[in-house]
């Protein structure tokens, strides 16, 4: 049985593209980058605690036959994580600082099982478009940056600041599907 560590609608959403049934995990970790922690690294160990948190909370009985997956996902510019963020001004200032920049998405994939635990990252550019005062205010007013990594959605109106991404939109979205899909055969799931 695979079970998905998030209580993300999007990874739910997500995953379910790739036709794999699975239940949902409620999982809380903290996240906190360590001093000095470069984001990839952080990326990865944020995913694979929600993973093991997943991975605890289940029965034991469960766990033989259990395939657990978790997911992080984080923007960063200028080696600066955003996350998600805490209020209508720190959303404004991120969008501010992100306007006319490129930065990287950065979303990590984690997989346990009885006998193994591995993962794997996937790494996006996007460049965003000039935002005017106007535009953030609008975009923030919406509502859609909270619970956003960065503040914005790519899958929603967020869309419409991205003027080129390259790499994975589902990874941006907060899971990789190209990489989740390979977790998942190395797993011996079907994806
Ligand atoms: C950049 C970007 C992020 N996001 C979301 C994906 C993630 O839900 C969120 C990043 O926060 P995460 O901490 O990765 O995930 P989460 O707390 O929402 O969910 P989980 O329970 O799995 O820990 O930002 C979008 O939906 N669209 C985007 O374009």
């Amino acid at each position: 049985m695979l079970y998905l560590a998030s209580q993300s609608p999007r990874r739910r959403e997500l995953l379910g593209q790739l036709g794999v049934s699975f239940s949902v995990l409620d999982v809380d970790v903290a996240e906190i980058p360590l001093p000095d922690e470069a984001p990839v690294d952080y990326v990865q160990r944020v995913a694979r605690d929600k993973a093991r948190a997943g991975w605890q909370s289940l029965a034991p009985q469960l766990k033989a036959d259990a395939v657990v997956i978790a997911s992080d996902t984080e923007v960063v510019l200028d080696n600066r994580i955003f996350g998600k963020p805490k209020d209508a001004g720190d959303a404004s200032r991120m969008l501010h600082t992100l306007a006319a920049r490129t930065h990287e998405v950065m979303s990590a994939v984690w997989m346990m099982s009885a006998e193994h635990e591995r993962g794997d990252i996937c790494i996006s550019r996007v460049r965003f478009a000039d935002l005017s005062e106007a535009t953030i205010a609008a975009y923030v007013a919406s509502g859609e940056p909270f619970g956003k990594a960065g503040a914005y959605a790519i899958q929603g109106k967020g869309a419409t600041l991205i003027e080129h991404l390259e790499g994975s939109y589902s990874g941006v979205m907060g899971l990789p599907l190209f990489e989740t899909a390979r977790l998942l055969q190395s797993f011996s799931v079907a994806a």
